[in-house]
């Protein structure tokens, strides 16, 4: 499918204002509602075999620790229709980015996300400086009807600090982005299913084979 409205580009300068501003933005929509309820109906349609326990760490650092986060994510798949909108779409907003911040966004990889009840994930940072070449995070959340006792809130937090900038109920549609290396955030333990997809814009890693 092809995303019918494309976010405006003055939607762009705004999100390039305060990622340049504040290092993160917080969308109540973003990307088209015909993609938004696509993504919806795969996530909530994947088979429980389609999920991998998260852990932490990639390659061989890679663990499974369920005191720190007890989602199931997977990675989207470009061969899936819905799967390459939502790439489509992460695609021009790279580029537009990439035009207003010369940020140098590569490339993007992004998987679903869900959370069962009783599912956390606590206070992390999503990259380390050099460590990592994730630059950019990126939380698209797809629960109809969420309501504030339904916890799964997403607190980010300030730089180096206890102090929360703000507090994320991850309502259909909403779209947050945030400097990967700048801000802890943590996910609060959801009372009902939570879905989402995450993802990262990525800086060139010369050491990685090229994509094909
Ligand atoms: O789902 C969210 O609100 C955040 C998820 C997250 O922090 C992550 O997957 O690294
Ligand atoms: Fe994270």
């Amino acid at each position: 499918m092809k995303a019918l409205i494309q976010p405006t580009e003055s939607c762009y300068d705004l999100i390039a204002d305060d990622l340049a501003n504040n290092g993160y933005c917080v969308l109540p929509q973003l990307l088209p509602a015909a993609l938004n309820l696509a993504l919806h109906r795969r996530v909530t349609h994947l088979d429980e075999d389609d999920f991998q326990r998260a852990g932490i760490g990639r390659e061989l650092g890679f663990q499974l620790n369920s005191t720190v986060r007890r989602d199931e994510t997977r990675w989207l798949n470009p061969k899936h229709v819905t799967d390459a909108a939502y790439m489509d779409a992460m695609a021009t907003f790279r580029l537009a980015i990439n035009r207003r911040l010369f940020m140098g966004l590569f490339d993007y990889e992004s998987h679903y996300a869900h959370y069962a009840p009783g599912a956390f994930y606590k206070k992390h940072l999503d990259a380390f400086k050099g460590q990592s070449n994730r630059v950019l995070s990126t939380v698209l959340y797809l629960n109809p009807e969420w309501h504030v006792n339904d916890g799964g809130q997403l607190l980010i937090y300030a730089p180096d600090s206890n102090t929360i900038l703000q507090t994320v109920n991850p309502n259909f549609g909403t779209f947050v982005i945030f400097l990967s290396e700048q801000f802890p955030h943590e996910v609060v333990k959801a009372q009902r299913d939570r879905y989402s997809v995450t993802g990262w814009f990525r800086l060139h890693d010369p050491l990685q084979a090229p994509a094909i």
